[in-house]
């Protein structure tokens, strides 16, 4: 792996923390040195909401009585919890989807095996327990909560993610597409946009404490699906003038690079970049513990941005942003140039032009063309490597500053990430059948392809987004790219790994009674693990692609949908 620079991102933005966020990460703190660190999510602590005042909590829990060492007792800090707040959750609540129906009329029509069809309308029937409107009391006193007031319902990955998050909502929605639940998913993007109309960008959850960040780009994949199954104009229209903004935040200052290619012409890209250099609230303990390894506060402040930004990236954590493999504090996402982040930002160029041809603007519809030509040629150049056929990310080695690095082939990284496929995705690749005959051969050898899946790296680093994890999004992306490449060889591997992941899903789903949030792609029927908080279940963008595959592939009668 190529070494940094870790110049670009001790300066820049900060955003502010609100008074009830610094209260409930002193709480979070307490809680650990009170109940100990077994079974511990930092995050619930800061998902409570008040019942009355900050300031009579704070004097309340000022009052607690404390030993010498500045300790609370477990029965006053839990009599303390539930006489000042109301629990994590609570302000969201059930709400039943205005367009659901247990079967919906052309649900899945490939779909002829009975068992797998049973199974279908079950997983369909799941977004009742995922859907969740913001509750009244936080539209009267959002200064209690550090939930955030959206006016649509929700659809929540489930377990510990209490709210909406940014790129899962991609793959929800291609879900409830699957299932004509067309409201429900225009209802999350207007939630969406309403983000970006209060803080300029989608957050990476709608929490007070994520609006540091974004995450994975995908609002204008969303509006595009949306679009082109209802043509419903009006809203492709409305939802314009987001995307718009969306793409000047990714293009901004802190977002954008440039580098003097091999070739001495200048090209910009992006990196994901977080406003913050504190520890992430929902995971404070954790942060402020592993920084402690650390000498200085300037040391600490660039670890803190680079979690942070890492989190942005929606990989966290992984040995893809990482110096040393085993040392977290090597983080240096702000100083890498990501492949998919690249691919997502296309995509969205090539999503506003469309749209702008669709309502008539052609003014706008060449500009993003052009933009999108421009940025196409900026991966091929700085990413692409014919000889290992795959798109490496791009690490910023010379320089002190952000600007103006002079490409060098050392500085891609050669290690195999399921994110080096990802711009398969993209019809501007996707549609050149040399380039997908040679990715598709190199996908093959990578060592990535296992029994179930896709892993998500080659390194087994405990990390969650390393090796033996797999990911629905990281199937979804390359499978659909394949698919959709117009090669025959190229659908028929992408069929191969949909009917295997479809299967994991499956064997898993029967066994626990749950969808998972990441599966072990060496075992069939096994969920994953690793990284900060235990596996969760419920799960949001797993049903989603597997609706998703299932609507595009369906299942015949005699294909077996056992492991073996
Ligand atoms: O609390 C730790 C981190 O949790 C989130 O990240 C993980 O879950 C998300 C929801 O399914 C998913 O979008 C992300 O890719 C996962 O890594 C959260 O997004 C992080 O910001 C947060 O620090």
């Amino acid at each position: 792996t190529p070494t940094p620079s870790p110049t670009c991102s001790n300066s820049g933005p900060v955003v502010r923390k609100t008074p009830l966020i610094t209260f409930l990460e002193i709480l979070q703190q307490t809680a650990l040195n009170t109940l100990g660190p077994k079974n511990f999510d930092p995050k619930l602590y800061v998902d409570l909401s008040l019942k009355s005042n900050l300031s009579i909590t704070q004097s309340a829990f000022d009052d607690l009585p404390r030993t010498p060492n500045g300790s609370v007792s477990v029965t006053d800090f839990n009599g303390f919890i539930q006489s000042y707040f109301n629990g994590a959750g609570e302000d969201l609540v059930y709400t039943e989807p205005v367009d659901f129906v247990s079967e919906p009329e052309g649900f899945l029509p490939e779909v002829v095996n009975r068992e797998v069809r049973a199974w279908a309308l079950e997983v369909h029937s799941l977004w009742k327990n995922l859907s969740r409107k913001v509750s009244d009391r936080v539209l009267d006193r959002p200064e209690f909560h550090t939930l955030l007031p959206l006016a649509k319902p929700v659809m929540i990955p489930g377990s510990r993610f209490r709210e909406v998050y940014y790129w899962d909502s991609y793959w929800v929605i291609r879900g409830l597409l699957a299932s004509k639940m067309y409201e429900t998913a225009k209802g999350i993007v207007t939630n969406l946009i309403s983000l970006i109309d209060e803080f300029g960008h989608v957050l990476n959850g709608a929490r007070a404490y994520y609006t540091n960040r974004s995450q994975p780009p995908l609002l204008s994949a969303m509006v595009y699906d949306i679009y082109t199954r209802t043509g419903d104009i009006d809203f492709a229209r409305k939802s314009s003038p987001a995307l718009l903004k969306e793409h000047k935040f990714w293009n901004s200052e802190i977002h954008s690079v440039r580098i003097h290619d091999a070739e001495g012409c200048n090209r910009t890209l992006s990196r994901y970049y977080a406003m913050w250099n504190k520890p992430r609230p929902e995971s404070s303990t954790i942060d402020i513990e592993t920084a402690s390894k650390l000498m200085n506060d300037s040391a600490k402040q660039h670890l803190y941005r680079e979690l942070a930004s890492t989190a942005e990236s929606g990989w966290d954590f992984s040995t893809r942003w990482m110096r040393n493999g085993s040392d977290l504090t090597t983080l240096a996402t702000t100083s890498i140039i990501p492949v998919d982040l690249n691919a997502f930002i296309l995509k969205m160029e090539l999503d506003i032009a469309f749209l702008a041809n669709v309502t008539g603007d052609c003014t706008i519809s060449v500009h993003f063309q052009e933009a999108a030509q421009a940025r196409k040629q900026a991966m091929n150049s700085v990413f692409w490597t014919a000889e290992m056929g795959q798109w490496l990310d791009y690490w910023l080695s010379n320089g002190t500053t952000c600007r103006g690095h002079t490409w060098e082939a050392s500085n891609q990284n050669r290690n195999i990430f399921a994110s080096n496929f990802v711009p398969l995705w993209i019809e501007l690749f996707n549609s050149d059948c040399t380039l997908v005959e040679q990715v598709m051969q190199d996908l093959r050898s990578s060592g990535l392809i296992r029994a179930v899946g896709i892993a998500t790296s080659l390194t087994n680093s405990g990390q969650q987004w390393d090796f033996p994890n797999g990911w629905a999004p990281l199937q979804h992306m390359i499978v659909e790219g394949l698919a959709r490449s117009g090669s025959k060889e190229a659908r028929s591997m992408a069929e191969d790994i949909a009917v295997r992941w479809i299967r994991i899903n499956y064997v898993a789903y029967k066994k626990s009674g749950a969808m998972h949030e990441k599966y072990d792609v060496e075992k069939c029927g096994e969920f994953g693990g690793g990284g900060e908080y235990i596996p969760q279940t419920g799960f949001g963008w797993w049903n989603g692609v597997v609706l998703a595959f299932l609507e595009e592939f369906g299942w015949p009668q005699d294909l077996n949908i056992d492991c073996n």
